[in-house]
């Protein structure tokens, strides 16, 4: 056994979760495999399950598969993997599970049964886990229309709220992230589900995220102010869920006895479905109302559960009432969640509302700079910036180039520089090649001009914003299969007689301006290559 560093031993990890991914069934990748936490001790791999169930279920089934592939990945050195139940120090970033998800501990109190990881399994039934058993497995965002469910557990699962247990499993915390913040009071846990690595330290800030910033600052020093509730929106991986815990960790760094909880909206509607099956609404309604300060994120899954939503309304106006901060993340405006109520809609907006937008290429080279820091990688700027050029879609994906290429410098023991990246990086590369979506020529053209991304939908008709468009659209033309009036429809609406004089007009110019043909050029290239 000769693993020597965490770091070694989180890249092979992060490697051998790549080739479980592929061969399990997500169901059971996401359900077993995902919820592990990898850490070493005394140079040996740790997999720390959320719960005895989980880690006899993985000692069982996966174990010897595990060990197979680690010992591949490392010329047959590993001999030994540990699987046990409860946390242990977790020791790579956010990036191996993407979202922190809510995983209260397993309890019971007075009948009442909190937190179940949250799992779509096909596996053995236990008391312990009523949301696997029950109809409410489907996830809400896959099914609008399921709003409620049949009662079939005994167990109501609230997050934050821990255990007394009567039931056969032990009350160690189910976490796939880092928990901190455990508060006992009259015998009761409260966690935070705060990811204890998303802090302002760790968030770099550009001009893409700057209000956002700003305002999550605010609210960090006074919580509960003018700004409240705070709603950040933008799309997915840039940073939203970073922001909203940064805050929530500064608050309960500030003071430990506050009731901070982080929740996802799906596991809000969840927990909510649990309590009316099972006549437990009050406690529901206690328990949410009793926090400081709640976070919730990717509201925009309350959509069409109107008795979420009417709950989730007078959650609200109670804690805003009664002065406890909320914070709220979306992938849209608010006013543009179909399927949402508008006094809903109109609440959202009384605080602040925010955008996050993709950070622009320097924005995301400090963002490579600063992970690989906090990893203890050496990342040359050329390779920073190479890769910050041709990863734009998010930081999620970002961090994902980067991890791929420290793992394989672990493996390899190369050091990292541009042509290994290269090499590292060969594949994805060569998919995203293929892969030129006009949101992806949007975003580069809105970068390229130095325009936000919002206004090339909009209608405004400026120069400085018809142009870009023009090129956008003609570039959708040439590099994309879409028709004309899918590329209107995704300019914002348009008619496809725009787009086609769109892709006329700046065939014209690139004869008879050289700036058109030069940034038009630059485009194309750094789309293609
Ligand atoms: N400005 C930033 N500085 C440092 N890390 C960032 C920044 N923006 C995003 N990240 C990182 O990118 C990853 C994805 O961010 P996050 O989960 O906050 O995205 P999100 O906007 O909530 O996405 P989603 O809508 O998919 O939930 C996280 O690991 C986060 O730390």
């Amino acid at each position: 056994m000769t693993l020597v560093t965490g770091v070694t031993v989180t890249g092979l990890w992060q490697d051998c979760l790549g080739h479980l991914q592929h061969e399990l069934p997500a169901q059971q990748y996401n359900t077993w495999i995902r919820p592990l936490i990898a850490s070493t001790e005394n140079g040996q791999l740790v997999l720390s399950a959320p719960n005895r169930f989980v880690k006899d279920w993985v000692k069982d089934k996966y174990l010897q598969r595990i060990q197979e592939i680690l010992s591949e990945l490392n010329g047959g050195r590993i001999t030994h993997v540990d699987v046990t139940a409860g946390e242990s120090r977790p020791m790579f970033s956010p990036q191996a599970a993407p979202r922190p998800e809510p995983r209260p501990a397993a309890s019971s109190v007075e009948g009442f049964a909190f937190a179940a990881p949250r799992v779509e399994a096909e596996e053995p039934t236990s008391t312990f886990s009523p949301i696997a058993s029950s109809p409410l497995k489907e996830s809400p965002s896959t099914n609008n229309n399921n709003e409620f469910g049949r009662q079939s557990s005994s167990n109501l699962i609230l997050p934050g709220q821990a255990s007394f247990n009567t039931d056969p499993m032990p009350s160690a915390p189910v976490s796939n992230k880092p928990k901190r913040n455990v508060q006992v009071e009259g015998g009761i846990q409260h966690q935070s589900f705060l990811n204890s690595t998303f802090t302002f330290k760790t968030f770099v800030e550009g001009k893409s995220n700057q209000l956002a910033h700003a305002a999550a600052k605010q609210i960090a020093e006074n919580a509960g102010g003018s700004y409240n509730p705070l709603f950040i929106y933008g799309g997915v991986g840039l940073g939203k869920t970073h922001l909203m815990h940064a805050v929530g960790n500064h608050l309960q760094s500030k003071n430990p006895n506050a009731k901070v909880l982080y929740v996802h909206s799906e596991r809000f509607v969840q927990d909510m479905v649990k309590a009316l099956q099972l006549n437990a609404i009050n406690e529901f309604k206690r328990f949410y109302r009793g926090l400081d300060a709640l976070l919730i994120d990717d509201i925009q899954f309350f959509a069409g559960k109107e008795r979420s939503q009417e709950e989730f309304f007078h959650t609200f106006n109670a804690l805003l009432e009664g002065g406890q901060q909320m914070i709220l993340t979306c992938d849209r405006y608010p006013k543009e969640i179909n399927g949402l109520e508008e006094r809903l809609k109109s609440r959202f907006g009384w605080g602040l509302t925010v955008a996050v937008e993709p950070p622009e290429l320097e924005t995301r080279v400090a963002i490579l700079m600063k992970k690989a820091e906090q990893t203890g990688v050496n990342l040359p700027d050329d390779a920073a910036f190479f890769i910050a050029q041709k990863i734009r879609s998010n930081v999620r994906e970002l961090e994902g180039a980067l991890k791929r290429v420290v793992a394989n410098s672990h493996f390899t023991g190369s050091e990292i520089t541009l042509p290994f990246i290269k090499e590292s990086l060969k594949d994805l590369l060569a998919l995203q090649d293929k892969q030129v979506s006009v949101e992806n020529i949007q975003r580069t053209v809105a970068e390229y001009y130095k325009i936000k991304m919002s206004d090339l939908l909009s209608k405004r008709r400026t120069r400085s914003i018809a142009r870009p468009r023009q090129v956008a659209m003609a570039l959708s033309k040439e590099l994309t299969n879409h028709s004309l009036p899918e590329i209107g429809e995704l300019f914002g609406g348009r008619d496809h007689t725009t787009v086609l004089h769109a892709c006329r007009k700046i065939k014209e110019l690139q004869e008879t301006s050289a700036d058109v043909r030069e940034d038009y050029k630059n485009l194309l290239r750094s789309l293609t290559t």
